[in-house]
């Protein structure tokens, strides 16, 4: 059985008229089918690299990226990638917005539509079909990009940061909905957070990274107690505070150790 995400030694080098800066060095990682791994440490450490070069969107300047053991060249249907801010285009309603994956990948059709639908219900957005994104609020906004995502059925779901633009009640709610949502459908998640609470509340590994350049620091399995309830409930759950003590130290001596950059 191989893994959904394999990075093999995986090194980056952002190369611009100034410098050449190394964000990422000597990377490996495997990720299982169905898995929800977060990425956290400090700000510039490589998190949105590591997303970027799985999306096929940068190639990384050594090592290997493979998906469902393929290696990978350049984007591919079987990823999703969700970001802070939601996209949506103001001119398009909101049926229009959830159906433009599907549009761009010449997938749309009455089947496709009525998944559409279908996903919108599940989210509690019945009835915003023919609305525009002003007319919604931030977390129905958020939503409506999750089923953009979901529509085009990927298989990984990469979230950098989907959360951390919403109130607080807001992001819980959508913490409990997106995970449910994953799970039922068993794709597999990679999450770049700052929120340790909620990496601790919503995954099944939380990856610390070293700041500068890039690599693993320690990896926490969570514990069954805390990720068999929903992300609200694993807070409450015995030894998450511990667990949560832990990866924060982890983190603040992440923090202290590196430079401000590593050049080559
Ligand atoms: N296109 C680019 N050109 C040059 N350097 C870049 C580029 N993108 C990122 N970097 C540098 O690479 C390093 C890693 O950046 P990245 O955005 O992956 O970090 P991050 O951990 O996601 O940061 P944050 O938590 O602040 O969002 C940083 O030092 C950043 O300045």
């Amino acid at each position: 059985m191989y893994s959904t995400v394999e990075l093999r030694d995986v090194t980056h080098v952002y190369v611009t008229p100034r410098e050449a800066k190394l964000a990422i060095e000597e990377l490996s990682v495997s990720i299982a089918p169905g898995e929800f791994v977060s990425l956290v440490g400090p700000s510039g450490c490589g998190k949105t690299t590591i997303l970027s070069i799985i999306a096929g969107l940068v190639k990384p300047t050594r090592g290997n990226v493979l998906i469902n053991g393929e290696p990978v060249r350049g984007t591919s249907s079987s990823v999703g990638y969700m970001l802070q801010q939601d996209y949506l285009f103001p001119w398009r309603t909101i049926m229009d917005n959830a159906c433009m994956g599907l549009e761009l990948t010449g997938q749309l059709n009455d089947q496709t539509k009525q998944k559409v639908i279908q996903l919108l219900e599940g989210m509690g957005l019945q009835g915003t079909e023919n609305l525009y994104p002003y007319q919604l609020s931030g977390g129905m906004r958020q939503r409506v990009a999750l089923v953009r995502t979901l529509a085009t059925e990927p298989e990984i779901l990469l979230l950098d940061e989907p959360f951390s633009a919403l109130d607080y009640q807001t992001k819980l709610q959508l913490e409990d909905l997106i995970v449910e949502t994953l799970k039922l459908r068993e794709k597999t998640a990679i999450l770049v957070t700052h929120d340790l609470s909620e990496a601790i509340a919503v995954s099944d590994r939380v990856i610390v990274l070293n700041r500068h350049p890039g690599s693993i620091r320690r990896s926490f399995v969570i514990p069954e107690q805390i990720r068999s309830v929903q992300p609200f409930y694993a807070r409450e759950q015995e030894g998450f505070n511990d667990l949560f003590h832990e990866v924060w130290m982890e983190l603040e001596a992440s923090d202290r150790t590196g430079g401000g950059g590593a050049y080559v």
